[in-house]
């Protein structure tokens, strides 16, 4: 069975966090920070943090565009909470000189779970993925205002959507790198592994 090799955003968050949850979903996972190791990844984790930060540092080391032209050419990609704003085609409540890379046919709006110390943890029901819900840490989390036809609603949370998928693009509102529980992440590898 061929081993992906797994990119993460290491601009700005949590990315040791997905480094460990990836490695323990059998795949080989490495931080990105520059074109050159973008180019060299089978598919990219783009991580919980700060989005306008992310996005920021994104401009500042020159990766949005090469970003947007790998998701354009099909690169498998995972994005949790900040990750999951960067893959909105359009955003509600951002910051007006926020640049989101687009990727999946979706409104998300930041903050719409409440602030930070409205943050919590809620067992989600995931589409895919057996064995029970998934354990969802909700940092100032964002939420799916609405998908387009292309998109899949893969989990709701208190009747708003929560995890989202487009073709090879995945996005969670939740943090299953915090958990322990690595079954999202196997998610992603099977994902990846299909269009190796
Ligand atoms: N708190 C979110 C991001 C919030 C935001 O950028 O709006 C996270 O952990 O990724």
């Amino acid at each position: 069975m061929t081993t992906p090799v797994i990119g993460v955003l290491a601009l700005q968050g949590d990315v040791r966090e997905h480094l460990i949850a990836l490695a323990a979903a059998d795949a080989v996972a490495r931080p990105v920070r520059r074109p050159e190791e973008l180019a060299e990844v089978d598919a990219l984790v783009i991580p919980g943090g700060e989005s306008t930060t992310m996005s920021k540092l994104a401009v500042l080391f020159g990766m949005l565009e090469p970003l947007r032209e790998r998701l354009a050419s099909g690169l498998p990609v995972y994005g949790t909470c900040a990750g999951m704003i960067m893959l909105a085609d359009k955003l509600l409540d951002g910051r007006e000189d926020q640049e989101t890379l687009g990727g999946i046919d979706m409104i998300v709006r930041r903050n719409a779970f409440g602030r930070q110390n409205e943050s919590f943890e809620a067992k989600v029901d995931f589409a895919g993925i057996e064995g029970g819900p998934v354990e969802g840490v909700f940092i100032r989390a964002p939420w799916v205002e609405s998908v387009g036809a292309s998109a899949e609603v893969l989990a709701t949370y208190d009747g708003h959507t929560v995890a989202v998928r487009q073709g090879n693009v995945l996005a969670t509102s939740f943090h299953p790198e915090l958990t322990g529980d690595v079954r999202v992440h196997a998610y992603f590898v099977d994902m990846v592994r299909a269009g190796l």
